[in-house]
């Protein structure tokens, strides 16, 4: 097939890791194509994932703030209430949202065809659109961000009315009375956490023990007390043997024998790299564990012209990390000096709390630096904004390396933890010392301030350390003098 149009770049997806490498190689000079198979620009970022549960959790916080001061507002939730009124600002957002990337895409240059795009050569994409036009492109580089889906066990079967995925979750016409959750992994804790505090008596279960294997045991647990405290119910250790829609309502049976019925189910026991329709096996593209495309430090496949970013090359799989790795990949193809390796990552998740990470766990800290590293801990209740704002289970730990000097990671749940990270994060990267958090001024009162707390923490910690070692020093002077 004879390309109809050439381009230098072709992206093939819109999400963050796409709608950044188009960015970033029309602006330094290339002639590129971004091809979009639904309707709009923007991913499962923007349509189906962070966005919209953003909006939703965002309204969640509200009405849980004005259902506190309900003597002060005369406030009392609806009944029936429709989730759309919940997400009134969604479309809003959405919008310019949509615009603001759409725009940006064009005035960088950039062209964008909706419609979806198989490889016919190594430098050759053809677009089908809706109506089943074909569009021949070509280029010297083609960028694969095309994201990833729902995982959909074959034993539940999710008709996403009554049980539903995280791409259909927010398409419920009412707030249901009852939820049942299947994962305890990112995407079931947010939006399980959401919902309780929303009113709805939400069950989730997970085959581990605890919700978030991948955090700090600490922070999960205060997790689990906000969402039990918010009437969610967790149950660890088991797995759904069948799920069932039986007319009235979603019947569970777990593997443990437990009974449990509920309106409705979310089902997020994990996602799937889209890579079907990208004719990929024609083109030899190597493939990695669940079928996600390989890629070397430079986001470069197995085929040189083919490069991929984003959650189709799998893990971490977050908004933040595909939005640097297109603009990496640019910058190989461009021929500019490869930058770091990304080794830092944060972590943000927006439960009810939030929970946010940078650097080591405690367990990794400790297989890295013997169990003699030292940590600091702050509790919010120590920290003048946190009483002021009612936070209750809010901590942040420090882990410093065992001089108790460096900083090694920061791991927080509280509300704005997401945010809060960065300070930690930006610690790290520059090697600052624990002392810094206490021979510098911080804002007053700012949630900020546990940074201080924890590293007072560690201080003190040090010091009690530093004389217990000089004891024995001590003792061994005395003995020698009263020897001679
Ligand atoms: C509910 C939920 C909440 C999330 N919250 C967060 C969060 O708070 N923070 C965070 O960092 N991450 C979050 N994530 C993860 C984040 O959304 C993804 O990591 C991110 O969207 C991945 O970006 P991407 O560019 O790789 O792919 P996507 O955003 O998935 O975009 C891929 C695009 O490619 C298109 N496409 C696929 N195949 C083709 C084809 N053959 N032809 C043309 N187009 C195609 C798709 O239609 C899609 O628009 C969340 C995800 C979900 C599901
Ligand atoms: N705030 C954020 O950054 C954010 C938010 C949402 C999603 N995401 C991204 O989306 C990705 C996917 O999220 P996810 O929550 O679907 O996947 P996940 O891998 O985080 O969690 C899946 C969960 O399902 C459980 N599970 C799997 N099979 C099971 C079974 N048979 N029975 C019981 N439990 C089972 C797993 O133990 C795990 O806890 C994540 O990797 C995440 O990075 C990020």
């Amino acid at each position: 097939m004879t390309p109809e149009e050439t381009f230098d770049l072709i992206v093939i997806g819109s999400g963050p890791g796409g709608q950044k490498a188009a960015d970033q190689a029309a602006k330094s000079g290339l002639k590129v194509a971004i091809i979009e198979r639904e309707r709009a620009v923007g991913g499962t970022c923007v349509h189906l994932g962070t966005i919209p549960s953003k909006t939703l959790r965002e309204a969640a916080l509200t009405i849980a703030t004005l259902k506190r001061n309900a003597d002060v507002f005369d406030f009392k939730l609806k009944d029936d209430m429709e989730v759309s009124t919940l997400m009134k600002r969604l479309d809003s957002v959405l919008q310019s949202y949509t615009s603001f990337i759409s725009s940006h895409i064009g005035s960088s240059g950039g062209k964008v065809f909706l419609g979806r795009a198989s490889f016919v050569d190594q430098n050759t994409v053809l677009v089908t659109t809706v109506k089943g036009k074909r569009i021949v492109l070509g280029a010297k580089n083609v960028i694969v961000a095309s994201g990833s889906r729902p995982r959909t066990p074959p034993d539940i079967p999710v008709d996403h009315e009554h049980i539903l995925d995280s791409d259909s979750i927010l398409s419920m016409i009412y707030l249901p009375r009852s939820l049942t959750v299947i994962g305890a992994g990112v995407i079931a804790s947010e939006y399980a956490s959401i919902f309780s505090l929303l009113g709805v008596k939400v069950t989730m279960i997970d085959r581990t023990p605890r919700p978030l294997m991948f955090m700090e045991p600490e922070l999960t647990a205060k997790f689990l007390d906000n969402f039990t405290r918010n009437g969610g119910k967790y149950i660890g250790n088991v797995k759904a043997k069948s799920v069932e829609w039986n007319g009235l309502q979603v019947r569970t049976v777990l593997d443990n024998g437990e009974e449990l019925l509920s309106d409705k189910m979310l089902v997020a026991q994990g996602r799937l790299a889209n890579v079907e329709a990208l004719n990929l096996e024609a083109m030899d593209v190597e493939r990695g564990r669940n079928g996600v495309i390989a890629v070397d430090e430079n986001y470069q496949s197995s085929v040189p012209s083919i490069y991929a970013v984003g959650d189709v090359i799998g893990p971490p799989s977050l908004a933040s990390v595909s939005m640097e790795q297109g603009r990496r990949a640019v910058r190989h193809i461009l021929g500019k000096e490869a930058s770091d390796a990304i080794d830092l990552v944060p972590i943000g998740i927006y439960s009810v709390p939030e929970l946010s990470s940078v650097g080591l766990s405690e367990e990794q800290a400790r297989e890295r630096c013997g169990d003699n590293i030292i940590i600091g801990r702050a509790n919010f209740e120590e920290v003048a904004r946190g009483q002021i704002a009612g936070i209750q289970d809010g901590m942040l730990k420090m882990i410093a390396d065992e001089k108790g000097e460096k900083i090694l990671g920061v791991h927080i749940v509280a509300e704005g933890a997401t945010d809060l990270v960065h300070v930690g994060e930006m610690a790290i990267l520059n090697g600052n010392h624990v002392d810094t958090f206490l021979e510098n001024i911080l804002n007053f009162p700012t949630l900020g301030e546990a940074y201080r707390i924890a590293a007072i923490d560690i201080a003190n910690k040090r010091a009690k350390r530093l004389s217990r070692k000089r004891q024995p020093r001590i003792q061994k002077l005395i003995d020698e003098a009263e020897l001679n």
